[in-house]
């Protein structure tokens, strides 16, 4: 039976004194895609926080296949095994692309096939031609590749997604959307944060979506897919280019 991956039931966040997740519950299952959606300001991206150990949920629980991981040290959660390619990329711009790989590698876990610099130049040739040049030179999508590598390195058993189509011109987010799809079917476990709901309900076979910090759906992505009345209610108008 498919195990959860990622489980989070009533989490609640504040930064200071404002509230802004609200009892925030969702699973992911192992091999599978969720996609985190909603407006701008809806909470995602401090989700996205709470998960990873930046910010420390006031209440609730945070799981990574059953182990409770909710208010440990951003190091403890990465060497557990989330591994996050954050909004904006956060590449070192006065690193080489083979550098920014080679920092990112953590401590080996025990999986099948550990990612190292090869596997991720055989994803991403572009990488490879690019190898010895300063990762800031590279263009917006080449340098959403790295970041999706460096956190690769980690071999993550979960890895999460903060808009990686964000500010990408529309062939390489087609890019995107094929990667993510090669690395699930390598059984890559994956939250994706999408404002481009079509690539993120393309690859994903779950979907959650938040208002106001509350999810206000948690189902199939298919379900969203053709809910007017969910999208309209929730997710606003989206214009396909
Ligand atoms: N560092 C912060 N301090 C205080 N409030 C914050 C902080 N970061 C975000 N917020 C507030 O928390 C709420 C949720 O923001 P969040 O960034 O999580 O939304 P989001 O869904 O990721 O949106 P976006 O797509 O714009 O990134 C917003 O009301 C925002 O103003």
């Amino acid at each position: 039976m498919a195990r959860e991956a990622l489980t989070l039931s009533n989490v609640n966040a504040f930064y200071g004194d404002s509230h802004i997740l609200h009892g925030v519950g969702f699973a992911l299952t192992e091999g599978h895609v969720l996609a985190l959606l909603g407006r701008n300001g809806a909470g995602k991206t401090t989700c996205i926080s709470t998960i990873v150990g930046f910010l420390t949920p006031k209440q609730g629980d945070i799981r990574l296949f059953g182990e409770a991981i909710g208010g440990l040290s951003p190091e403890r959660i990465s060497r557990l095994g989330i591994g996050l390619v954050p909004q904006g990329r956060r590449i070192f711009p006065s690193l080489t692309v083979r550098e920014n790989l080679i920092v990112a590698r953590q401590r080996e876990r025990a999986t099948t096939k550990p990612w190292n610099v090869e596997r991720i130049f055989e994803l991403f040739p572009r990488l490879q031609e690019r190898h010895a040049q300063f990762a800031g030179t590279l263009s917006g999508g080449e340098q959403q590749m790295l970041a999706i590598g460096r956190a690769l390195m980690g071999n993550p058993r979960v890895l999460l997604l903060d808009e990686p189509s964000e500010g990408l011109a529309p062939l390489i987010v087609a890019e995107v959307g094929r990667t993510i799809k090669r690395l699930k079917e390598e059984g890559q476990s994956i939250v994706l944060v999408e404002q481009n709901r079509q690539l993120a309900l393309d690859v994903a076979d779950q979907a959650v979506i938040l208002n106001t910090g509350r999810c206000v759906f948690a189902g199939e992505a298919s379900e969203v897919l053709n809910n007017e009345e969910l999208i309209a209610q929730h997710l606003g108008v989206y214009h396909a280019h």
